[in-house]
């Protein structure tokens, strides 16, 4: 019979294999541990930044676009969670809202990536005045022509908050950092036939964001004085000539012109019930240099340059459609000049306290050219012969004419326009295209 097999060695090393397998299990055990406390650590840390920053909620940080549709970029992300808020954000804020003349003004400018709130904000800002923006960077137009504009404003010490009209609590915070003694509300959709397109967008900006500025308007202490840009299109249908802020807008011929008629009743609201000062301003095609890409002036001079076709409109009986087309500069001066006549609000705390300033005014340049004439100015300006397709006007909410009568800005705050078309023209081409001109800015 064979002996059993001598087993005592073999047990010892399967206990020895088993010791080492121990060891190095709570080796790892130990090492993943720390791993995780690390880990933790980092997604705590990043959490904390997060949240001490505390930037507006995701649906105000998002940019509508003129499609109505919800851009969030990661740009904008990043834009949004730097710029939102935190230390260095309302730091900003008070900076450039912190005016440099005795008495000068602090003025929130809604639009300040705009065409006309950015020239404003700097001829603002010039005169020692404290200025800070507000833009939502939508992409109606060329959203980078806004950037460079805010690029511009930047090399000016001009700050512009980011987010949207809409967004209560992000105005109510600014109200808290500055006490703005003005607002410049020239944030808008603007444009007469991308109505048909878009009708909800004038109704968000036009109707519901005016209501929700005038809302934080009113509770602010003190109240802020509001000048804000209105329309010459809600002249509409009217017949009467030169227009006057005394005749008929009861006609409006677009929606972008019923939104605007819109804000100027709700601007009599708000004024008759918490004693804001509002001054409208009716605003005749405004043009010049960094101006809107989506309007005639603009495109035509692209389109020629490229050797496009062009559309120039006629009426249905065959008569030239005319415009009272306003220089930038002349509508700068009589923004400045609203401004500088504003009387105080008389609310306090959303309670009004007596009857306060209501006032309506045209800024135009009393003088309508055609847009045949207008054509042609460019073609001389451009040294390039036009396509022109001669073309009825389609029904897309245009009028046929605007003529300004402004002797109410005129005697009120001296407005006198002084700039023609040709040298207004001249102007704007000598710095086309601006994207890659920055430096042309001259307030
Ligand atoms: O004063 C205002 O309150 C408005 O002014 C501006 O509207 P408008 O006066 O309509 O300017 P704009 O589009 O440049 O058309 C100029 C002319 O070219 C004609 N036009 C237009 C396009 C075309 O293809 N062909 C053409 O002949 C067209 O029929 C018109 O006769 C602003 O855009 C608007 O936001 C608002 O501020």
């Amino acid at each position: 019979m064979a002996s059993p097999p001598d087993t005592s060695k073999t047990t010892k090393l399967e206990r020895y294999n088993t010791y080492i397998r121990k060891v190095n299990t709570s080796k790892l055990l130990a090492a993943s541990s720390k791993l995780l406390f690390r880990l933790t650590l980092l997604v705590a840390l990043v959490l904390i930044f997060f949240f001490t920053l505390n930037y507006p909620p995701l649906s105000d940080s998002t940019t509508t676009t003129a499609s109505n549709h919800r851009v969030l970029t990661t740009s904008h992300l990043i834009s949004s969670a730097f710029y939102g808020s935190g230390a260095s954000w309302e730091k900003q804020v008070r900076r450039s809202s912190t005016p440099h003349r005795p008495n000068g003004f602090s003025v929130l400018v809604t639009g300040a990536g705009g065409f006309v709130g950015t020239h404003c904000s700097l001829a603002l800002k010039k005169r020692g005045d404290g200025v800070v923006g507000l833009d939502n960077f939508n992409s109606y137009y060329d959203p980078s022509l806004k950037r460079a504009r805010q690029e511009v404003l930047k090399q000016h010490d001009i700050f512009i908050v980011e987010g949207d009209l809409n967004d209560g609590e992000l105005l109510a915070k600014l109200f808290n950092i500055a006490p703005f003694s003005h607002i410049l509300h020239l944030a808008a959709q603007a444009g007469v036939r991308y109505a048909m397109q878009n009708p909800q967008s004038y109704v968000k900006s036009n109707i519901a964001g005016f209501v929700n500025l005038l809302e934080i308007a009113k509770n602010a202490d003190p109240q802020p004085s509001i000048v804000w840009a209105s329309s010459s299109s809600v002249y509409g249908l009217n017949t009467e000539n030169p227009f006057s802020e005394s005749h008929r807008t009861d006609q409006p011929a677009s929606l972008y012109a019923a939104t605007k008629k819109a804000g100027e009743e709700i601007a009599h609201t708000y004024n008759h019930i918490y004693g804001l000062s509002i001054t409208g301003l009716r605003f005749f095609t405004v043009y010049g240099p960094w101006g809107r890409p989506d309007m005639a002036y603009f495109f035509f001079t692209k389109d020629i340059l490229q050797g496009k076709p062009i559309n120039v409109y006629q009426t249905h009986d065959e008569k030239e459609v005319a415009r009272d087309f306003t220089y930038i500069d002349d509508i700068v001066k009589g923004c400045l000049g609203a401004l500088d006549t504003a009387e105080k609000s008389t609310g306090k705390g959303g309670k009004k306290r007596g009857p306060a300033q209501l006032r309506i005014y045209n800024l135009g340049n009393k003088s309508p050219v055609s847009v045949g004439k207008l054509v042609s100015i460019l073609e001389s300006l451009l040294n390039v012969k036009a396509k022109k397709h001669v073309i009825k006007m389609p029904r897309n909410g245009d009028v046929p004419y605007t003529h300004a009568n402004v002797s109410l800005a005129f005697r009120d705050f001296g407005y006198k326009p002084t700039t023609d078309l040709s040298t207004g023209l001249r102007k704007f081409v000598k710095c086309f295209p601006f994207k890659s001109n920055p430096l042309m800015f001259r307030h």
